[in-house]
């Protein structure tokens, strides 16, 4: 048995951190800790080695504590709240974001975004259109806390970037593992919402694939489109017996397709989106916009199959659609913008994502380029030609800028005709400017430079109607040049 008698060196014993403390393996670095402290207890340290063991003692339990606390808000965040996402895409989040931005809790975010004239808010003041670029401010990529109805909510914005440009995803959450009052919140967002936008015709176009509401118009009366009245007058009564709310059963009693198609054809500015959006409005439909000149054909399909039940989907210059090419051609080509291909778009309008209940519009200046099989019955029930301004066109023109209205706000510097005055001015203005020769459009802009004055406008006639010529034939000469190169 080996003996230590006081002149050899001790025997070695294992040293305590060669053993692996269990102590260790849970809270690493803690079984040093009971040495430390029996050493500073027995009064072996001097003062400054205490100050450093109590600031490690600090820095250590801190750690653990904030580490335990990430933690437990990670927990009480997946187990022990509810939340809600709203994405940028979904009308939802117009909601949403129009009702925050009223709530007073908007202005004390600290993270907000400055907007001139946010187009998403629909509830700008009319007073605020005189202002010159106001500003706006909404909560923006952070979390905020608020109360509604005695619950505090968090609510947080969080930038996504999604197909290279960025975009805002909301959420928000409460405490508890019930949904209900953020469900009513959403609801009280939607009222609001739907009291705000319900004398207008909300616009929504495609972006990054998908629908954005674009604008928020006032209600288009169909008066103020001047067209043949008798046409007009057949389109909307089709319009309305479609959208008769026992349509749906006759259609689905006889198995026939709920749904109609319009083609509206004529040259450029003679009211065929006019036309369109005031249709929307007179029905309450919003109104989907699809131009087929700047769409990526993979895109079509996702876009008809987010189509509500009721809307109005206007298709623009379906000419741009490309029939002629071989099959491996629109392959190549469909992931360019403007290269949708004929069969794309006969598929989506038959096909299962094409939704029943709603009013198709098409529109183009070249009928003569459409296929057959895009304009045959079923997919097109009605045709409406638009033509450029006839005598009656003019003087109804004439007379919507001149005579005055009820609502009308005074002018300054506005010379007002009287009614009379008007009319006869109105039947000058149309026997000087030839028939068919110009787009409601083009008389409509003129008339409007000259809005101060009917009389001017006569007075000014002939010289716009030569200046208007001329442009035309410099937009011909380019045109062929660049035909020709
Ligand atoms: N028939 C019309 N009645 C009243 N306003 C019209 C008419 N036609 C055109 N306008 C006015 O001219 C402008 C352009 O009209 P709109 O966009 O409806 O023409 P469009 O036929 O759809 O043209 P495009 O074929 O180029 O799309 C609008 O501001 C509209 O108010």
């Amino acid at each position: 048995m080996a003996m230590y008698n006081g002149t050899d060196s001790p025997p070695v014993q294992p040293s305590p951190s060669h053993q692996i403390s269990i102590v260790d393996v849970i809270f690493p670095g803690l079984a040093g800790v009971p040495a430390i402290a029996e050493q500073l207890l027995a009064g072996n340290l001097n003062r400054y080695t205490h100050l450093l063991w109590a600031c490690g003692m600090l820095v250590f339990f801190g750690r653990h504590a904030y580490m335990y606390l990430v933690e437990l808000a990670g927990l009480v965040g997946t187990y022990f709240t509810s939340t809600v996402h709203v994405r940028y895409s979904n009308e939802a989040y117009d909601m949403l974001v129009t009702w925050i931005s009223s709530q007073p809790f908007a202005d004390k975010a600290r993270s907000t975004l400055a907007s001139v004239g946010l187009k998403r808010m629909v509830h700008v003041e009319r007073s605020d259109w005189s202002r010159k670029k106001p500003l706006y401010y909404s909560p923006w990529n952070g979390h905020f806390f608020f109360q509604y109805k005695n619950h505090l909510l968090k609510l947080r914005c969080e930038e996504k970037e999604v197909r290279f440009s960025v975009h805002e995803e909301i959420s928000l959450s409460c405490l508890g593992r019930s949904s209900t009052i953020l469900r009513e919140l959403l609801s009280e967002c939607r009222t609001e919402y739907l009291k705000l936008v319900q004398n207008k015709t909300s616009v929504f176009e495609h972006r990054d694939r998908g629908w954005k509401r674009t604008s928020t118009r006032d209600i288009r009366p169909m008066s103020t489109v001047i067209m043949d009245e008798k046409e007009k007058g057949s389109l909307v009564e089709d319009i309305n017996s479609f959208l008769d709310p026992g349509a749906r059963a006759w259609y689905s009693n006889r198995a026939i397709p709920y749904r109609r198609g319009y083609l509206l054809y004529g040259p450029p500015g003679t009211g065929k989106s006019s036309l369109s959006l005031s249709i929307a409005g007179c029905f309450r439909l919003d109104i989907y916009v699809l131009s087929l000149s700047d769409l990526r054909e993979d895109s079509l399909n996702s876009l008809f199959a987010e189509l509500p039940q009721h809307c109005v989907i206007l298709l623009e210059d379906i000419d741009a659609v490309s029939s002629t090419r071989s099959r491996d051609a629109e392959e190549e080509e469909s992931d360019k913008v403007g290269k949708v291909s004929l069969s794309a778009l006969l598929n989506v309008l038959d096909g299962v994502a094409s939704q029943e209940g709603r009013v198709l519009i098409m529109t183009t200046n070249h009928i003569e380029k459409l296929d057959a099989a895009l304009v045959r019955p079923g997919r097109v029930d009605k045709k409406v030609e638009f033509r450029l301004a006839d005598m009656d066109m003019i003087i109804r023109l004439f007379n919507i800028v001149y005579k005055r209205l009820d609502k009308d706000v005074p002018q300054e510097g506005k010379r007002i005709e009287d009614d009379v005055t008007v009319e006869r001015l109105a039947n000058r203005f149309a026997a000087e400017v030839p028939k068919l020769e110009f787009s409601p459009a083009e008389i409509l802009s003129f008339l409007l430079e000259n809005k101060q004055s009917a009389a001017m406008a006569l007075d000014h006639a002939q010289e716009w109607m030569t200046r208007t010529r001329e442009e035309r034939k410099k937009v011909k000469r380019a045109d062929s040049w660049v035909h020709q190169e």
